[in-house]
């Protein structure tokens, strides 16, 4: 229903013309949309207009590419003088280089962003479209190597301060030479090792994150063979479902054998290194730039403000929490308030012990077994969140989880998702566009879910209950999240009705919201999805 409802908003229209006329809307909705991104950012896009129009062929030309080159050089000098100026190396991949950015002032960021933005486009440019389309299709030979050499932890056996012959390197591992070499050299196209003489592997810093971050090591290991192998049955799952709701019909269930038995989370929760695996990849995720807690917990980041709820010693209710790390934070930042930290009994069972080392945080943190796909029992909480959890749920569960809070809301309570939430194309800047555009399809290629638009979030509220007022959505500066809001407020539902009483309602009339609430037919029951979903997370 929430792909229908996305589909529905583009072409609304049942009629083959209409449809085609919305197609052409839309196209051209998009072509003015690029156009004016240009005049934007001050680019003539290689033709110079004169006032009345026409195009002045006497002007000097700027190529496209011209442009970028020139925007990529000044956006690389502003980043390196700041760099020098700060005393600070150069970025560098040699394998001594710092493995990350420090924290840029604003400018900087921007100019970083640019340096990365626009090479992307110089790049695509210099292959040209053909080729470009040609040799973009093998990308996933990039991530079968990485995949590999994490996998086999080459990085581990490589010494950090010389190179090691490849004959000795194969010693101390099950890859016979010649695969060991051939996926080590792809890696090494993407600055994954390098081999100063032939025959010899050094490591680079890139290669040194292997070796040396976990929590990357799962990532890698989550993204390579498990979302890997998900998204390579993406075609057959659609194929053969192509409503694509249902948490046991998704690629991933297509990849490993196991449609219509059990979703993704009860897969992981069958093998402790799996599912150990993905917790630690979920560690490096929120580690990662962009989706630091502190842009939540932050007020000066432009994160939410919760001072009258701490006023008032209000209760904030974590769903699906984890171990609590947003609620650590923020009783460290709120002296007065409670915090309830929901999840599955496995992962409350491997929560820390105690969840803070300070003991007036530890003291108002409670940690709490609950299915979300039940009735929630923490009632009359001033704040129940959810982050990173409605965007794990086609529409149909998503709507069941939100309705499974009515019965414990109190006027005035506030529901608070903080998930991605997805722009008309072309608002975000290209790289954010990317890694979020890619994440709806991870979505979909893991549990048949999806990122929303503030529309669709909007949608999602109506459709569990008409007393949810939707707030709107904002987001930090710098934060790929957002904080999407509704305020339970029943009374302006009772007014509604007080006045619907006095129309005639034909029998048996089924709002459209109330349709899209209901779980499609091929569905597990929700509950029993979470039953088995437990993943065991770090
Ligand atoms: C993607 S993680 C998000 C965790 C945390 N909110 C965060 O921001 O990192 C999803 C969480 O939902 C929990 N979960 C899955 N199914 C659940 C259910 N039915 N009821 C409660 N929690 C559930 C998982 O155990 C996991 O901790």
């Amino acid at each position: 229903m929430g792909k229908l409802h996305r589909l529905s908003s583009f072409f609304s229209s049942s009629s083959l013309s209409s449809d085609n006329e919305a197609k052409k809307n839309n196209r051209r909705s998009l072509a003015a949309f690029s156009t004016s991104l240009r005049s934007k950012d001050g680019l003539t896009n290689g033709s110079s207009v004169k006032s009345d129009g026409k195009t002045d062929a006497t002007a000097p030309q700027t190529s496209r590419m011209v442009e970028l080159a020139q925007q990529i050089s000044k956006a690389t000098e502003m980043v390196d003088n700041y760099f020098q100026s700060q005393g600070l190396p150069a970025p560098s991949f040699d394998v001594d280089a710092p493995l990350d950015y420090p924290q840029l002032p604003e400018d900087i960021q921007k100019a970083r962003l640019d340096i990365i933005c626009l090479t992307k486009e110089l790049n695509r440019l210099a292959h040209g479209p053909r080729e470009s389309v040609r040799w973009g299709i093998w990308e996933f030979l990039d991530v079968l190597s990485l995949a590999a050499v994490n996998h086999y932890g080459i990085a581990k056996h490589v010494p950090i301060d010389s190179p090691i012959s490849l004959a000795e390197l194969q010693t101390k591992t099950t890859l016979d030479p010649v695969n060991l070499a051939r996926l080590l050299r792809v890696a090494m196209t993407n600055g994954i090792f390098a081999e100063p003489t032939p025959g010899f592997i050094a490591h680079t810093a890139a290669s040194r994150v292997l070796r040396d971050d976990e929590a990357m090591q799962s990532w890698i290991g989550f993204n390579g063979e498990d979302l890997f192998a998900a998204a390579a049955h993406v075609l057959p799952a659609l194929e053969a479902h192509p409503e694509a709701t249902s948490l046991t019909r998704a690629g991933f269930q297509f990849a490993f054998n196991t449609v219509d038995r059990e979703p993704m989370f009860a897969t992981f929760g069958k093998d402790p290194m799996r599912a150990k695996r993905f917790g630690r990849a979920m560690v490096s995720l929120t580690g990662g730039e962009g989706y630091e807690p502190s842009y939540f917990v932050d007020v000066e980041k432009g994160g939410y403000d919760l001072r009258d709820v701490d006023e008032k010693e209000g209760t904030f209710v974590d769903v699906g929490g984890s171990h609590g790390f947003i609620c650590v934070d923020l009783a460290k930042r709120y002296k007065k308030m409670r915090f309830v930290v929901q999840d599955l009994p496995k992962m409350i069972d491997s929560a820390p012990k105690p969840i803070s080392e300070d003991p007036q945080v530890a003291e108002r943190i409670t940690l709490q077994p609950h299915d979300f796909f039940t009735e929630q029992v923490v009632k009359d909480a001033d704040v129940y969140y959810f982050r990173w959890i409605i965007h794990n749920y086609s529409t149909p569960y998503a709507v069941k989880i939100l309705k499974n809070l009515v019965p414990a809301l109190k006027p005035g309570a506030r529901i608070i998702i903080n998930d991605h939430c997805l722009r008309e194309p072309g608002q975000e800047n290209p790289w954010d566009e990317r890694v979020m555009r890619r994440m709806d399809v991870v979505m979909l290629a893991l549990l048949n879910a999806q990122e929303r638009t503030e529309e669709e979030f909007k949608a999602l509220f109506a459709a569990a209950h008409e007393g949810f007022v939707f707030q709107g959505v904002r987001r930090a500066k710098g934060c790929r999240m957002s904080i999407i809001e509704a305020v339970w407020q029943p009374d302006k539902v009772e007014k509604k009705e007080e006045e619907e009483e006095e129309t005639v309602v034909p029998e048996n009339t089924t709002t459209a919201a109330a349709a899209e609430a209901e779980p499609k037919a091929d569905a597990p029951a929700p509950a029993a999805d979470a039953e088995a979903s437990q993943p065991e997370t770090a």
